[in-house]
């Protein structure tokens, strides 16, 4: 496995000027500059200089900017205050300073954590205690540990595995009891292993006969007093008028939000390609997460206030990896570049997709591509800043036609590929002293609740539903290891040819590939005709701005254009 490394001879984020007072302009310039020139060759990086918190404090405008983005609101509690379910016992007591945090003061907070020596428990980082990754020459090199240290921290233990299956189990053996020829299976991310601690788990109820006898409204509701009054769960809600009719409720014992819909298979298909992308997709798992945990914290996750879902995330993350130039050439292996690829994500979503025109479909083998919006009236809607993804099973369905709320996704997004692009900057001038305590990932990742103990315990506790969906079941650990791949190392100096080749290969395939109603993506994401924008911010293509030419794109532009989108890191 190799690892793009970022070494002093790439680019590296300087800011042009003050990062915080374009926020909300798309066209706002990250300035790449050559590090050969700079301070960066310079080891350690002892020289002190004046903090970026510092240069900006007296500028009061990108703070506000920045807090009306609302980037850190909902920083206190989680949906359903998910972070807490697993809180039997009581949080560490965070008191003065994470009032001051709660205040959205960003002085004090960063100010604050630089209190917590690494090796220390850290209230705001739990993730980062005994995990000092702060020599890093590379910063986003930082940035891959820290997420693959918040990964082993949120990855279940073996206790929440276990009391998952439990509740599962004592609902199957209810409902089986109750009517024999049915079967009660998982789907959704409890399924696939990308559930956050306090996610909940998705159940359907089919018959056996699969004769859709329970999809009606006497079994919905015979189901729903059965849980009630058999105190198998609390809170219990009948909906009944949606369009798929589900019973939720809280399991008592573990205080997880678990949804029985009925007859529905889709959900158990959708699993299983999910499961099958997470064999195929190195860095899918980590960086969903991520993306999960961020909207979460920010209430962004929740679909009926047009928030973006976890299979919408999903989808975006499999997308963003499966078409990323680097990624699928493998020139870069994920898992050692995750850094990188997260800022890159936030980056596209939140400054470069071009969302009212484009939508993210997926072929017969689930492979994802570009389409136009008006290729398909699932994507239609009166307002076109909307997110269009085509459900893989049902080209008639947009899985994200609830995310109404847009503007605030792309905004946090944007906001957070800000500060962690800003972040990398400020630790690589700061001294090793100074990085001490510090996190990178904290700057837009805040996990609340029960101190964990870093044990994912994934390999030695089997999750049954995953086991049943991936067909399974007998097995002892979960996910089998990924295929190991060969990724191509393309250095410096090989790199203009060798990439060049690589991108010629990837183009060719992508188009022979394409059906009929396929478009070229440089198209799609407004490039064609566009030569003089050719960087990665001249996708954009939201409502103010122009609309994409429809000349044809010359070569040299073309690899211009992929040069630009991979290698801006
Ligand atoms: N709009 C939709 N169209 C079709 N299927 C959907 C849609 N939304 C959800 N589903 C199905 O329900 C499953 C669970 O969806 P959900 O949004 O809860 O995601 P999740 O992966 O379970 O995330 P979380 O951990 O937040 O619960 C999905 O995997 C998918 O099969
Ligand atoms: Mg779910």
């Amino acid at each position: 496995m190799s690892k793009r490394k970022l070494g002093p001879s790439k680019a590296r984020f300087v800011r042009a000027e003050n990062s915080y007072e374009k926020l909300d302009d798309a066209g706002d310039e990250v300035v790449m500059v050559s590090s050969s020139s700079d301070s960066e060759n310079e080891e350690p990086p002892a020289k002190k200089q004046k903090p970026l918190e510092q240069e900006n404090s007296a500028d009061s405008a990108p703070r506000d900017a920045m807090l009306e983005n609302q980037d850190f609101i909902g920083f206190e509690t989680s949906s359903g205050d998910e972070n807490e379910e697993f809180d039997h016992q009581e949080s560490p007591k965070i008191s003065d300073s994470e009032n001051e945090y709660l205040s959205n003061d960003e002085t004090v907070y960063h100010t604050k954590s630089a209190d917590y020596k690494a090796g220390n428990f850290n209230p705001k980082y739990p993730w980062i205690r005994n995990n000092d990754h702060s020599r890093q020459i590379e910063i986003s090199d930082w940035l891959t540990m820290e997420i693959k240290d918040f990964i082993k921290y949120i990855s279940p233990s073996a206790e929440e595995i276990k009391a998952r299956n439990n509740a599962v189990g004592k609902l199957r053996d209810c409902i089986t009891g109750m009517w024999p020829d049915a079967e009660v299976h998982c789907f959704g991310s409890f399924a696939t292993d990308l559930y956050l601690p306090g996610s909940d788990i998705d159940m359907v109820v089919v018959s056996k006969a699969r004769n859709n006898k329970y999809d009606n409204r006497s079994s919905l509701y015979q189901l729903s007093s059965y849980i009630r009054n058999h105190k198998l769960g609390v809170n219990v809600e009948t909906i009944a008028k949606a369009k798929v009719p589900i019973i939720k409720f809280v399991d008592p014992a573990t205080k997880i939000h678990i949804d029985i819909s009925f007859e529905r298979t889709n959900g158990i298909k959708a699993a299983e390609l999910i499961l099958s992308w997470l064999k195929d997709t190195p860095g899918l798992r980590e960086l969903v997460l991520i993306v999960k945990q961020f909207l979460s914290v920010r209430k962004l996750n929740i679909v009926h206030t047009g928030g973006l879902g976890g299979f919408a995330t999903i989808c975006l993350v499999r997308s963003f990896l499966k078409l990323h130039p680097r990624v699928a050439t493998k020139s870069i292996d994920p898992l050692e570049n995750l850094g990188v690829l997260l800022i890159e994500f936030f980056e596209l979503y939140g400054y470069n997709f071009g969302y009212d025109n484009t939508a993210i479909a997926f072929d017969e083998d689930g492979d994802p591509y570009y389409v136009p919006k008006d290729s398909n009236p699932a994507f239609q809607n009166r307002n076109p800043f909307t997110l269009a993804i085509q459900d893989p099973h049902d080209p008639g369905n947009n899985i994200s036609r609830g995310t109404f709320n847009l503007r605030d996704i792309k905004r946090s997004f944007g906001g957070a590929f800000e500060l962690l692009v800003n972040k990398c900057y400020e630790m690589n001038q700061a001294t090793y002293k100074e990085r001490l305590g510090q996190s990178v990932l904290g700057d837009i990742i805040k996990y609340k609740g029960k101190q964990r103990d870093f044990e994912d315990a994934r390999e030695h506790v089997q999750n049954e539903a995953l086991a049943f969906v991936s067909g399974e079941s007998s097995r002892a650990t979960s996910l089998p290891p990924l295929p190991s791949e060969q990724y191509t190392i393309i250095s410096d100096s090989e790199s203009e040819s060798e990439y060049e080749k690589h991108l010629e290969q990837l183009y060719e395939k992508s188009q022979s590939k394409q059906p009929e109603n396929k478009k070229n993506i440089d198209e799609l994401m407004g490039l064609n005709g566009r030569e003089s924008e050719v960087s990665s911010n001249s996708a954009a293509s939201d409502s103010e701005q122009e609309k994409p030419s429809t000349s044809k794109l010359d070569k040299a532009s073309r690899r211009e254009y992929w040069l630009n989108k991979s290698g801006s890191f």
